[in-house]
């Protein structure tokens, strides 16, 4: 019986050599009693990709796609990032041996994540920019000095990923009626959905949840998209979050995350930084379940898409936390009263717990 991790699935995923491995996957599924109750959702579900190596869902992406420039005898790898996916890379390149080089847009990565990155030895390049320019610019550098590009437009990250929607269906016992995740580059939903199609054309599965893809209000071209009906994701020029993570103006996978929502009758929905926020506390304080910022909107938007009654009370959801907490300790700081300072004496100390 093999444990549950990304390597459970390996007769569905391309690598046919000994994966570059640090046992990713296996992460938990959280029934969300508390919040769900809240919500009039007795069946709400978090499955929590924090719990991964480098804390993020990146490394079921990352273990496929790095494997594969071992592979292919690439040399050295790169990515553009809003964090996780340098953090990852560095990790499994790390692994690997091989040299990273990693691309951020100046003063919006997360701390813990730039910390990941410069730890485990990749060369980070800040670049006076937003992620949309640091993704043209390593796309550049790939095709001319030969480095393996492993975006999200590269296909066996996303292998990798789909990986998540295979683990649910193995813990619930079911396929979900829901499947809500955060949607930056729209990798992750677009991913998980090839893999559910997949698992369906096999005849492991006869229906598909509804795929729902949440994004922060600032930052939201395939919200509109789904609104207003395009074919085509039209790109938000500024893009604005606190959710960092997902603060992406030109999704490089928005088609795949249109077809993923609408042959499946899913949905798409905004969220305020505000929302994400009170979620993100939330999740902390009601059900012990810590995740960064752009972790939180997929249960913000299932908590508004709630009150608007768009959804069955039966319904069983999934809502996926992509990243850790630790990843943005700065956003913590930022919304969280600090620490009370006391001298060191029994009688300030008993004020302060009345205060
Ligand atoms: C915590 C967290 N939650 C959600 C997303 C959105 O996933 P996609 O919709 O597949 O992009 C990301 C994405 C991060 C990057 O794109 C990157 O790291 O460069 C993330 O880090």
């Amino acid at each position: 019986q093999r444990p549950l991790s990304v390597w459970r699935y390996r007769e569905l995923l391309p690598v046919t050599g000994e994966p570059v491995t640090l046992q990713e996957g296996g992460t938990p599924l959280y029934h969300l009693k508390k919040l769900g109750a809240e919500m009039g959702l007795p069946h709400l579900y978090a499955k929590h990709e924090g719990m991964n190596p480098s804390g993020s869902f990146k490394d079921r992406g990352m273990t496929v796609g790095v494997s594969m420039a071992i592979q292919l005898g690439m040399k050295s790898v790169a990515c553009a990032s809003t964090g996780n996916t340098s953090a990852s890379l560095a990790v499994y390149g790390a692994r690997a041996g091989i040299p990273a080089v990693v691309l951020l847009p100046a003063g919006k990565v997360a701390i813990g994540k730039v910390a990941q990155a410069l730890m485990h030895g990749a060369k980070v390049i800040s670049i006076r920019g937003n992620f949309d320019r640091a993704l043209e610019m390593v796309h550049e550098l790939c095709l001319s000095e030969g480095i393996y590009l492993l975006n999200s437009i590269n296909p066996y990250r996303l292998e990798g990923q789909k990986t998540i929607g295979y683990e649910v269906i193995d813990q619930l016992g079911e396929v979900p009626d829901r499947f809500v995740l955060p949607v930056g580059n729209a990798g992750n939903i677009s991913a998980v959905y090839k893999g559910l199609r997949e698992l369906e054309s096999l005849g492991f599965i006869d229906h598909l949840p509804k795929m729902t893809g949440i994004q922060a209000a600032g930052s939201a071209p395939v919200v509109r998209a789904i609104r207003e009906g395009l074919a085509v994701v039209e790109a938000e020029m500024s893009p604005e979050t606190v959710a960092t993570a997902i603060r992406i103006g030109a999704p490089v996978n928005a088609e795949k995350a249109l077809v993923a929502i609408r042959e499946t009758g899913g949905t798409a929905e905004a969220v305020t930084d505000e929302e994400i926020l009170c979620m993100q506390r939330d999740l902390a304080r009601k059900e012990g379940i810590g995740v960064e910022p752009a972790s939180a909107a997929s249960v913000a938007g299932i908590r508004k898409l709630a009150e608007q009654g768009m959804l069955d009370r039966d319904e069983t959801i999934v809502c996926v936390v992509t990243g850790h907490l630790l990843k943005d300790p700065e956003s913590v700081i930022r919304q969280c009263e600090p620490p009370i300072e006391i001298d060191a004496d029994m009688q300030s100390l008993l004020a302060a717990l009345q205060r």
